[in-house]
């Protein structure tokens, strides 16, 4: 699954801008993921998560700067781009009257999956997240968790070498939070694919993870954590996201919505 290994990076974004009439959404937003890893994409509510995957996804035009998934330019060349990329959305997108499997079977035909690849590829990918006895269960049947995870599956049916989440814990309860992480830093490890991960919780980042921090439209940081915290002066990510915002408390999750952090500077 992994591509490119001494190629471009998986994604990268250069100078990108983006405006909602005279709201200015993204500033001049310019940072690469690297290949094979899990890069968090951390940012409070309208930072610009959603816009920015919007555009990287060609769902909306990329009118100021440009952005390439491993070196295929989303503009010029969007089929290249896009067949190396699978997108699960923060809003639900399954139909709850179909089932599992037939989800399934209608996003891989319209990737042009014939019938019986997709049916193993189905089976293959249901297993690995223990759901394969669900394949003709409907998708109201499903709790948020396991809604999810099948969208996890959707996205990967054309086997992508670069997967966007956005916000993908969102609604869900701690341990379902906590399995869905852990299928995509499986993911990670075990099929070296890219994985850009948005959310505003910052306990969802590791210290083994790159981050980069978006805060209202501009990057204010990014590279490995381990990096972001040593060049902050801080002790940890959380200290550093609070300094470099600015912030004087930090969304955690799980339950506990924000905690006072140390170390803001302004
Ligand atoms: N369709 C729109 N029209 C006008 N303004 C918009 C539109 N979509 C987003 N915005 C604004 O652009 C900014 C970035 O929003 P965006 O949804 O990309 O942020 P986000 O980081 O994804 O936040 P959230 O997690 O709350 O969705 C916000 O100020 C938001 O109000």
């Amino acid at each position: 699954m992994r591509e490119g290994e001494n190629g471009p990076p998986a994604l990268e974004v250069s100078a990108v801008s983006h405006s909602y009439g005279q709201k200015k959404a993204l500033d001049a937003v310019s940072f690469a993921i690297p290949l094979g890893r899990l890069t968090v994409l951390l940012g409070l509510n309208g930072a610009g998560k959603t816009t920015l995957f919007s555009l990287i996804s060609h769902l909306y035009d990329t009118r100021q700067g440009a952005i390439r998934v491993f070196g295929h330019d989303i503009r010029q060349t969007p089929g290249e781009a896009l067949r190396r990329l699978g997108i699960v959305f923060q809003a639900r997108t399954l139909d709850l009257d179909l089932s599992v499997g037939q989800n399934l079977a209608y996003h891989a035909a319209l990737h042009g999956i014939g019938r019986l690849r997709a049916k193993a590829r189905i089976h293959a990918l249901l297993s690995q997240i223990d759901m394969a006895d669900r394949l003709h269960d409907k998708a109201r049947s499903l709790s948020g968790g396991q809604m999810r995870r099948v969208e996890i599956v959707r996205a990967l049916l054309h086997d992508p070498s670069l997967l966007l989440l956005d916000e993908a814990t969102v609604g869900l309860d701690i341990r379902s939070r906590a399995d869905i992480l852990a299928t995509i830093r499986a993911l990670v490890a075990e099929k070296g694919i890219s994985v850009l991960w948005a959310t505003h919780l910052i306990d969802e980042v590791d210290d083994r993870d790159e981050v980069v921090i978006l805060d209202k439209g501009r990057v204010l940081a990014a590279g490995p954590v381990t990096e972001i915290v040593t060049k902050t002066g801080t002790a940890d990510i959380r200290q550093a996201f609070a300094a470099l915002s600015g912030l004087t408390a930090v969304p955690l999750g799980g339950g506990a919505p924000t905690l006072p952090a140390v170390g803001a500077r302004r």
